[in-house]
């Protein structure tokens, strides 16, 4: 299994469990989000849906470069970069707060899950970014579009989109990525973070969010999503993409 799904009192842990390959999306990974979502759509004992990755070194490194290399044309990258960005969309779109407890890097495609949370929680050690401009690709599972609605400065949004690098926890904190940075334990993190929060009734947490996915409602995010999405399809087919992706999985040999 490359994936976990854990609940202790009500709250739902996703766990990515590919450390070897620094928790890399693929296509069972996508099916464990399908299913931790539509479980907390058809469950009122869900009050926090967490999303983590195992051991140390990485929350997600984005998109299984050695698995989705083999979708050539524009049609077929949009297959893929569609159906994780539908999944993207239902967890940002859920009812219950989501917290991306963040223990290690999140590049790409990782980052972007990150971004779809509403809460960031970074280990000290963590580096951050949207690293695909690296690649030659735009952000293809609608990363960029939440990035916007995320309350950073519009130019330091920008900036960290088009730089394509690596931010250090501190500025990710400073920048107001992140919510906060930990030390130490994930669990104590977390439980420190929510800790006032469960003293709320889960119907005041559901009217919150129904608030603000209105606003996104009427801000047409799905649309705006679905767009970014062909952006990113469209330059996945490029010469300078494929080359850029040869070059990573070679290095690594
Ligand atoms: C597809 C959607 C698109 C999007 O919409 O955003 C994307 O996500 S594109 C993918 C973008 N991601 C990357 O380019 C990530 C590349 N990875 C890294 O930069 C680093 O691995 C890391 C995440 C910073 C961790 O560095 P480190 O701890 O030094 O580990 P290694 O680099 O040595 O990696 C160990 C192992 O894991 C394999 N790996 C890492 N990331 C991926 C990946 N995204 N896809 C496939 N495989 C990955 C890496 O090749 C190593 O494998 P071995 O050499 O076999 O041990």
């Amino acid at each position: 299994m490359v994936y976990k799904i854990e609940k202790n009192e009500g709250v739902i842990t996703f766990t990515i469990d590919r450390a070897e390959k620094r928790n890399a999306i693929n296509d069972e990974v996508m099916e464990g989000f399908k299913k931790v979502i539509t479980y907390i759509k058809e469950h009122n004992d869900v009050r926090f849906l967490v999303i983590t990755g195992s051991g140390e070194q990485a929350f997600c490194s984005g998109g299984d470069l050695s698995e989705f290399h083999f979708l050539k044309t524009e049609a077929e990258a949009f297959g893929m970069l569609s159906k994780m960005g539908n999944i993207l969309y239902d967890l940002a779109t859920l009812h219950v707060p989501t917290i991306a407890l963040i223990n290690g890097a999140a590049v790409g495609g990782g980052c972007e899950i990150a971004t779809a949370c509403d809460f960031r929680l970074v280990a000290s050690h963590a580096k951050c970014g949207f690293i695909q401009g690296t690649l030659s690709i735009t952000s293809g599972w609608g990363g960029g579009t939440y990035l916007f609605e995320r309350g950073l400065r519009h130019d330091q949004a920008l900036k960290m989109l088009i730089e394509s690098k690596k931010y250090d926890a501190q500025l990710l904190y400073e920048m107001g990525w992140a919510m906060g940075v930990f030390e130490g334990s994930k669990e104590q993190a977390l439980e420190a973070f929510i800790g006032d929060m469960r003293n709320i009734h889960p119907d005041v947490h559901r009217a919150y969010k129904e608030i603000e996915l209105r606003k996104w409602k009427e801000k047409n995010m799905y649309e705006r999503v679905m767009e970014e999405i062909r952006l990113c399809a469209k330059l996945w087919e490029s010469d300078a993409h494929n080359e850029a992706v040869a070059r990573f999985l070679n290095k690594t040999k």
